[in-house]
C-alpha cells in the first residue's frame, strides 16, 4: 500500500528547472532516500513535498489525498512531519520542554482554556509530558530530559529533533540530513533510531549526504541529478548504476 506518492513534481527558479518531473512512492515502514550531487535538487524536492514551496508542476498525494502545497502545519495534522537540516531546537529550553513543544504544535483551539489553566488543559499538559518522556526514552535521551538542549552533543540534538517530530505521531517522517555534522558513532545511533522508527510502521523519506548511511539503511533510493530523477532502486542496484556513477564522478570533476 502506498502512503506517500510523489507524482511528477517540478519547480523552476527563474529559467532554472531545479526539479523536473520527479515521481516515486513510499510505503509504510519503508525507508526511501533521495540522493544526488550538490545542487541536484534534493532540498528543493523536500521543500515541495513538505509544503514549504508550492510546486510548479505535479502532485503530492498522502494517504490518497491530494496535499500539494498544503502548509506544513496542516500536513502535520494529516501525518506528515519533517526535520530540518539546520537544527530547529530551542537551545535554552530543556530537552523535555523541547519535546513537549512538539506536542503543542499539534494542538490549536485550546488557547483560552490553557490561559485559564482549566482541568482539561492541565490534563493535556500531563499527557504531553508523559508522552514526551516516553519519546525521549525511545531516542535514548531520557537521562538528559532536564538538561538544557544547548548543552547536548550534536548527535543528541539530532535525536532530540527526531523525538520532537515524533511527538506529532507521524505516518510519514521526512528527515533532512539527520546525520549531518555527526561523528561515526552518533551516525550509527541515528541509523538505529531511524530503522526502529521504520520498523514501527512509519514511512521514512530521507535526504542524506552520508552515502554509507544511505546504503546501510535504505530500502529504496531515488537519485537526482540536475533536477531529474536519473535512477531508482535498491542500494545494490543504484550503487552500480552507470548513470549514477557518472553523475557523482561528473560532480567531483566539476568541483576538482
Ligand atoms: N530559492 C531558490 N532560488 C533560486 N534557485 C534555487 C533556490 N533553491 C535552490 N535553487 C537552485 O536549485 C538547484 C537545486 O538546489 P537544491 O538546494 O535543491 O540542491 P541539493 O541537491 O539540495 O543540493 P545540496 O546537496 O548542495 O544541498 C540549485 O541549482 C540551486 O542553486
Amino acid at each position: 500500500m502506498t502512503l506517500l506518492s510523489i507524482e511528477g513534481l517540478g519547480i523552476s527558479f527563474g529559467g532554472l528547472k531545479a526539479v523536473n518531473d520527479v515521481s516515486f512512492t513510499v510505503k509504510p515502514g519503508e525507508i526511501v532516500s533521495v540522493i544526488g550531487p550538490n545542487g541536484a535538487g534534493k532540498t528543493t524536492l523536500f521543500n515541495m513535498i513538505s509544503g514549504v514551496y508550492r510546486p510548479g508542476m505535479g502532485k503530492v498525494v498522502l494517504n490518497g489525498e491530494d496535499v500539494t502545497a498544503m502548509s506544513p502545519h496542516l500536513l502535520a495534522r494529516r501525518g506528515m512531519c519533517r526535520t530540518f537540516q539546520n537544527l530547529q531546537v530551542f537551545q535554552s529550553m530543556t530537552v523535555l520542554e523541547n519535546t513537549i513543544a512538539g506536542y503543542h504544535l499539534q494542538e490549536s483551539g485550546h488557547v483560552l482554556s490553557d490561559l485559564l489553566n482549566l482541568p482539561a488543559s492541565r490534563r493535556r499538559a500531563k499527557a504531553a509530558e508523559a508522552g514526551a518522556r516516553e519519546l525521549l526514552k525511545r531516542v535514548g535521551l531520557e537521562r538528559a530530559a532536564e538538561r538544557e538542549a544547548g548543552s547536548l552533543s550534536y548527535g543528541s540534538l539530532k535525536r532530540l529533533e527526531i523525538a520532537r517530530a515524533m511527538a506529532l505521531k507521524p505516518k510519514v517522517l521526512l528527515l533532512d540530513e539527520p546525520a549531518a555534522g555527526c561523528n561515526a558513532v552518533e551516525t550509527e545511533e541515528i541509523d538505529h533510531l531511524i530503522a526502529e522508527i521504520a520498523a514501527s510502521g512509519v514511512a521514512i523519506l530521507l535526504v542524506e549526504h552520508d552515502m554509507k548511511m544511505v546504503m546501510r539503511i535504505s530500502n529504496h533510493i531515488v537519485v537526482l541529478d540536475h533536477g531529474e530523477k536519473i535512477a531508482e532502486g535498491d542500494p545494490a542496484s543504484v550503487s552500480r548504476n552507470p548513470a549514477v556513477i557518472a553523475a557523482y564522478l561528473g560532480a567531483e570533476n566539476a568541483a576538482g
